[in-house]
């Protein structure tokens, strides 16, 4: 039997909802089974021996939802498979790897995961809310720089830890896919 996988996340704006979507179609494919929920939806954990958490990245935070249904859970996602991940940086910038915010970081250090992978995020007039969205989404920093390739890549990583099981056990993998911890990125469009 193959493990149970949750994907949820913290969206704004739908970007980051659209990378889990993916995220969970990919593993899908692998023959996991999937659910993938915004994180407000998600009631319990225990039907899942993988959880995949993502948010979106609003003035280098995470969506208040997204660390609340980290902080709220970690005495069960220490006991399962952790990954994380954020979606942010546009335009120019769309490939530099973003920091965790600081409580972020500790909940993960708590949890056991390691540090969250950057994807790139999407900014369109369209679907921006809110006053300063809508400005930013006329400029340079327009456009959808989400990097599908990418983002299916790292699920297939993630998939490859993920070993079958007949007793649903919650045994960690021995490695991980490697990803990159970047340096603090310069103070940029979104710190003025
Ligand atoms: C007001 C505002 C602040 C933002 N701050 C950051 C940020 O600090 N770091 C970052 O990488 N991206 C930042 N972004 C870009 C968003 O994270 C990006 O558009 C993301 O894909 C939005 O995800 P969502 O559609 O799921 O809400 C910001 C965007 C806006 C509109």
């Amino acid at each position: 039997m193959s493990k149970k996988v949750l994907v949820t996340y913290a969206s704004k704006a739908g970007a980051t909802a659209g990378i889990a979507g993916a995220i969970g179609a990919e593993l899908t494919a692998h023959g996991h089974g999937v659910d993938v929920l915004d994180v407000n939806r998600v009631k319990d954990l225990t039907q899942y021996d993988v959880v995949i958490l993502g948010s979106a990245l609003y003035m280098r935070r995470w969506r208040k939802d997204a660390v609340r249904f980290l902080r709220h859970n970690v005495d069960a996602l220490r006991g399962r498979q952790v990954w994380l991940f954020h979606s942010g940086p546009v335009g120019p910038d769309k490939d530099q790897a973003q920091d965790m915010p600081p409580a972020v970081r500790r909940l993960a250090q708590d949890i056991g995961a390691t540090p969250a992978m950057t994807f790139a995020g999407s900014l369109e007039p369209d679907t921006a809310k809110g006053f300063l969205a809508r400005r930013l989404a006329t400029g340079d920093l327009a456009g959808d720089s989400r990097d599908w390739t990418k983002i299916r890549a790292w699920a297939t990583g993630i998939s490859a830890t993920i070993e079958p099981t007949e007793h649903g056990t919650n045994r960690r993998p021995a490695t991980k896919p490697s990803r990159k911890h970047a340096p603090r990125p310069p103070a940029g469009h979104f710190l003025g």
